[in-house]
């Protein structure tokens, strides 16, 4: 049973609150842009293509409930409204993405001369149909990636491979990045085991990926953060696939922290490394990864554990959630749902 993150029926918003998972399963309901700011701040729900998709249908219920006299009223409304949502999390690109197409095609409208309602209601079909395609994004991620994975072993062999964070159906609308690679791979046959780092300090994979692959039964192994090394050497893996939430134009990638010395060991251990991400998650106006924003989090979530303080009380903190790898080290290359490219600089 795939798990849903996302629900929208009948032009009403509820999202799985991913704080509570895997011990409680509980919806929220989400009816206007400060609740879906909040909820995404809040990382009740997470992962870049959702981050987008939330925001955007957040969007989508306040504006069926409103009334609006304009249509420059409406594209007014609108482009403030996607500008609020980016400021939720600066480091996914996916939500500036989704603001700057979705901006434009109301503006375009707006020159059109179409009304206002004309222009609610083709809002709100733009915003069904990012949840929509993005399935669709995923199956075709999947299909690449377990393709350029399986390309690396012989025979039938089947495939280990190690993930990092959460990248499935509860970061995006469906089956996930670079764990749809992973379930491409359990369709075709051809997954031995998923070895999922628990990822601290959020969790993602011990409390949301462990929870997706129970839930569906794929064979998989939850593995503490400093393990990895002992893995790769003890155990063997064929590939590390994991996810993204901004890949700058020379392929250097930001992600959840600790991607960045997962790809040092797979280095050294000679271990294709694959980012998985939809185009949506490609920011080319930037150049390189330093130019990417990594958010902090508060220093509670890193001392905190379930709530209850386990660090010394004092001592300082540093909570980055993300970290940047460099394009060199992508060296399996970066999976969309157009193609795989293996950068330049990790042909070296
Ligand atoms: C499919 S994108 C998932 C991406 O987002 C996660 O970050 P967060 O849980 O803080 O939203 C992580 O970086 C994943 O790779």
């Amino acid at each position: 049973m795939m798990l849903e993150a996302i629900q929208w029926r009948e032009r009403k918003l509820r999202i799985l609150d991913q704080l509570l998972l895997p011990l409680n399963k509980e919806y929220i309901d989400v009816t206007c842009v400060n609740e879906g700011w909040k909820v995404i701040n809040k990382m009740q729900v997470r992962g870049a293509p959702a981050i987008a998709i939330v925001g955007c249908l957040s969007l989508a219920a306040e504006l069926s409930k409103g009334t609006y006299t304009s249509g420059p009223e409406v594209a007014g409304v609108v482009a403030e409204k996607l500008r609020h949502l980016v400021t939720a999390r600066p480091t996914a690109v996916n939500m500036e993405t989704a603001r700057k197409e979705l901006t434009a095609f109301t503006q375009s409208l707006e020159r059109e001369g179409k009304g206002a309602e004309e222009i609610v209601e083709a809002v709100i079909g733009w915003c069904e149909d990012l949840l929509e395609e993005d399935v669709r994004t995923n199956r075709k991620i999947g299909s690449l990636g377990s393709a350029a994975v399986l390309s690396r072993l012989s025979g039938g062999a089947k495939a280990r491979v190690l993930t990092h964070c959460n990248t499935g159906s509860l970061a995006t609308a469906g089956y996930g990045t670079a764990l749809g690679v992973v379930r491409a791979l359990q369709e075709a046959g051809r997954l031995e085991r998923v070895y999922c780092t628990e990822t601290r300090p959020y969790n993602q994979g011990a409390r949301l990926t462990a929870y997706e692959l129970v839930c569906e039964g794929l064979p998989g192994t939850l593995i503490c953060d400093s393990a990895a090394a002992a893995l790769m050497r003890e155990k063997g893996v064929d590939a590390v696939l994991v996810g993204a939430d901004r890949v700058a134009a020379n392929w250097d990638t930001a992600n959840k922290i600790g991607t960045y010395q997962l790809a040092v060991v797979a280095k050294h251990h000679g271990v294709p490394f694959f980012v998985c991400a939809p185009t949506t998650s490609i920011d080319k106006t930037l150049g390189g990864g330093a130019d990417i924003p990594i958010e902090e989090r508060p220093e509670r979530e890193l001392t905190d554990v379930a709530g209850t303080r386990v660090a010394a009380v004092g001592i300082a903190c540093w909570n980055p959630a993300f970290d940047i790898t460099p394009a060199e080290l992508i060296t399996g290359g970066v999976i969309t749902e157009a193609q795989v490219v293996v950068p330049a600089s990790a042909k070296a």
